[in-house]
């Protein structure tokens, strides 16, 4: 490695070898025959150039990197400089990302740090007292877990669980926020000194964080959203896990599970239908609206229903999908299939499907769980309903069969597509097949806040997944 005049440093890399970048950069470079790859520290593969390629920047614009000289593909040129000058090359083709800016639209992202950089949103969190209550005893009733132990909090928002971490004897505790909320939860334990000595706020995304491998002992974060998934922050967790954590560390909460089980609600379904009634008039002030009652019509059943639903429109028990927060890949939430058997005791309608999450939290000392499930206290994820255009009409002892395949967009949450079948008791007459193709991302509120008699939490503001988003 050659040192250059001010802020350059040369590194040459010929085929074959590799070269890792330490400070900043989490990653390793090879020059192979197919042009450049650039691995991150799990090895997963984050940029393959095509051979034609010349040159590349890495990371806020602090690693440049061009091959040697136009002819030839054998060597690269690895140059460090400040922003102004890399933006300045007219050979800069290519912004490499980190892993979160990889996965998320620049759109999305913004709207999101902007979301979770205002205060009423943060105290609509603090405000779920199931949420928050919950996340109090399991980090305070497994004392023992904290006790002089390094803990991250993976999306702190403003510190309230780092300050319960710290309540609970942790010796350390690195509050990972990459909006600016972070200033808020710097001013919260700097008010509390006694916890805050503790407590050291990081603004970054946690996976622009370099911190070292095997740094923490514990990982606390809230990072469910709608369907445990919506969001995608849970991403951001097991990214943490395998970036920090020791072996063996433990992690609050522990485990996730989504429960699916249809249901039936004529009321609901009906309401859905008459939205779009009023693209079918034709003369709106003299126009003719109903060429868009059918688009009207694909777009409100494309959108999940989120209220507290009355768990007597249950028509069959939950299919359970579990996801072990400890063993789970980053890649398993990127297309999850939960395939679904409901055996049907009475005839009626099956308007969709409902869903709800559940979080353990596996301490030395308790295990406790925070539960969405309708029919119990009311979080501000309440519950989530895709509701299908074409019920599916069942008799009784049907065996419905079907499928609930979530694939994540780049919006930061997920396609969602359900498929129900019902195999036809007459002969000739094919199985009765509904489908329907819904966007985690466009929820329709119907229930804004708790009902006042579960919560004190009515706050008003809405839940972090909302359609501002
Ligand atoms: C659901 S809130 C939870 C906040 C806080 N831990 C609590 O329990 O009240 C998630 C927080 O994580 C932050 N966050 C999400 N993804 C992140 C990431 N990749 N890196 C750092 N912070 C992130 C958000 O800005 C938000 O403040």
């Amino acid at each position: 490695m050659m040192k250059l005049p001010g802020d350059f440093v040369l590194h040459k890399l010929t085929k074959g070898q590799h070269l890792s970048l330490g400070d900043g950069l989490p990653v390793d470079l090879s020059l192979q025959d197919e042009g450049l790859t650039i691995f991150d520290q799990q090895k997963d593969l984050i940029y393959q150039s095509s051979p034609s390629d010349r040159a590349w920047r890495a990371g806020n614009g602090m690693i440049f990197i061009s091959l040697d000289s136009e002819e030839s593909a054998d060597t690269l040129v690895l140059r460090s400089m400040d922003t102004e000058a890399a933006a300045a090359s007219e050979n800069v083709l290519i912004h490499l990302q980190g892993k979160f800016d990889q996965r998320t639209e620049e759109g999305s992202s913004s709207l999101y740090w902007h979301y979770y950089s205002q205060i009423p949103h943060q105290q609509n969190m603090l405000q779920d007292m199931i949420r928050t209550g919950t996340y109090y005893a399991s980090i305070l009733g497994n004392a023992v877990d904290f006790q002089d132990k390094v803990v991250m909090d993976v999306g702190a928002g403003s510190g309230i669980l780092s300050l319960f971490a710290a309540q609970a004897g942790a010796k350390k505790v690195y509050a990972v926020e990459a909006s600016n909320m972070a200033a808020s939860a710097n001013v919260l334990k700097d008010a509390n000194p006694a916890l805050g000595a503790r407590i050291e706020v990081i603004q970054s995304k946690v996976e622009d964080l370099d911190l070292g491998a095997n740094s923490v002992d514990v990982l606390i974060s809230e990072p469910m959203g709608t369907l445990l998934v919506n969001e995608r922050m849970l991403e951001t967790y097991l990214h943490a896990r395998d970036r920090f954590l020791k072996p063996g560390g433990r992690m609050f909460p522990q485990t996730g599970r989504i429960h699916v089980a249809a249901f039936t609600d004529d009321v609901l379904h009906t309401e859905m239908m008459n939205k779009a009634t009023f693209w079918l008039q034709t003369s709106f002030f003299g126009v003719d609206l109903t060429s868009l009652y059918e688009p009207a019509m694909d777009g409100y059943f494309s959108q999940v229903v989120v209220d507290a639903i009355d768990p007597r429109c249950l028509a069959s028990p939950p299919i359970t999908h579990n996801v072990d927060f400890g063993t789970a890949l980053e890649s398993d939430l990127h297309d999850i299939v939960i395939p679904l058997h409901f055996a049907m005791g009475v005839p009626g309608n099956i308007h969709g499907v409902a869903c709800w999450f559940d979080v353990l939290f596996d301490g030395s000392s308790s295990q406790r769980w925070l539960s969405t499930a309708p029919g119990v206290p009311t979080t501000h994820w309440f519950q989530l309903r895709c509701v299908l255009r074409q019920p599916l009409t069942v008799y009784p002892g049907a065996d419905v069969h079907g499928e609930l395949r979530l694939i994540a967009h780049k919006r930061q949450s997920y396609d969602i597509h359900l498929r129900l079948s019902v195999p036809s008791l007459a002969a000739g007459v094919p199985d009765h097949v509904v489908t329907g193709k819904f966007d985690l991302k466009e929820p329709y509120y119907r229930q804004l806040t708790q009902p006042y008699w579960q919560s004190q939490a009515a706050g008003g503001t809405l839940p972090p997944d909302s359609p501002a988003l």
